[in-house]
């Protein structure tokens, strides 16, 4: 795949990828050496969260690293975060023309063919595919799609940025690097972890901490 995105590039490889939800997480795994990282707070409304989109988004400032925001298009575009992720129903009503304008980097989630078709009609800065394994973090309407599945798309994608989600563990990180994606996105494999700088310190060491 060489269609160039139309928003602005990310390094091929975003190494490990944690998405949590407050900024205390933000600021304790930029501290720890993530540098590819995103806010998901759901369903509170904009003045809710607004406080924390700016700390969260100060704080990859502070550390150069590539914070995303989840969901929030409007507050990420008025506080100017390095990038927004998005998923399939969001793709319904987010103005992507003002994401672009502001200069955001913009992630897409899919979970089969069609959406990547969807989703590669956008020309979004990466692409994210998931979920991978079974995951108890987020209800998911479809099946897992597995290793072979990933990997398939991951060859049909080519050199675009790619993310794999959902059920990752950190013995399952090498499997799915070999399929070559370039970033793994974590929740519970550090989150839930009984030793999450012990976990981070593993994870950063397989799947890096991204391309500069
Ligand atoms: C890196 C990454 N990939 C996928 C998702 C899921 O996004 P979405 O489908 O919009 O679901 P919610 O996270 O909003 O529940 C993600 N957040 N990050
Ligand atoms: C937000 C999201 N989108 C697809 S799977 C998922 C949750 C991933 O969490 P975990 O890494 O704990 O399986
Ligand atoms: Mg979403």
């Amino acid at each position: 795949m060489t269609a160039k995105s139309a928003f602005p590039a990310v390094p091929q490889r975003l190494g490990l990828y944690p998405v949590v939800d407050s900024v205390a997480w933000i600021a304790r795994l930029l501290e720890a050496g993530v540098r590819t990282i995103q806010l998901r707070i759901k369903d509170k409304r904009d003045e809710e969260i607004e406080a924390d989109v700016i700390a969260a988004i100060r704080l990859g400032e502070r550390f150069e690293a590539r914070l995303f925001i989840n969901d929030y298009w409007r507050l990420a575009v008025k506080h100017r975060a390095y990038g927004v992720h998005l998923g399939q129903e969001d793709l319904d009503v987010a103005d992507l023309d003002a994401i672009r304008a502001a200069g955001l980097r913009l992630g897409l989630s899919t979970h089969d063919n069609m959406e990547m078709d969807r989703a590669l009609a956008a020309r979004p800065s990466y692409i994210a595919l998931g979920h991978v394994f079974p995951t108890n973090t987020k209800q998911m309407p479809s099946s897992p799609q597995g290793l072979e599945q990933l990997a398939a798309h991951i060859k049909v994608l080519g050199d675009y940025p790619t993310v794999a989600i959902g059920g990752i563990s950190i013995d399952r990180v090498p499997a799915v690097l070999a399929t070559g994606v370039g970033s793994v996105a974590v929740v519970s494999a550090i989150t839930q972890s009984a030793d999450w700088r012990a976990a981070t310190a593993q994870l950063l060491e397989l799947a890096g901490a991204g391309d500069e």
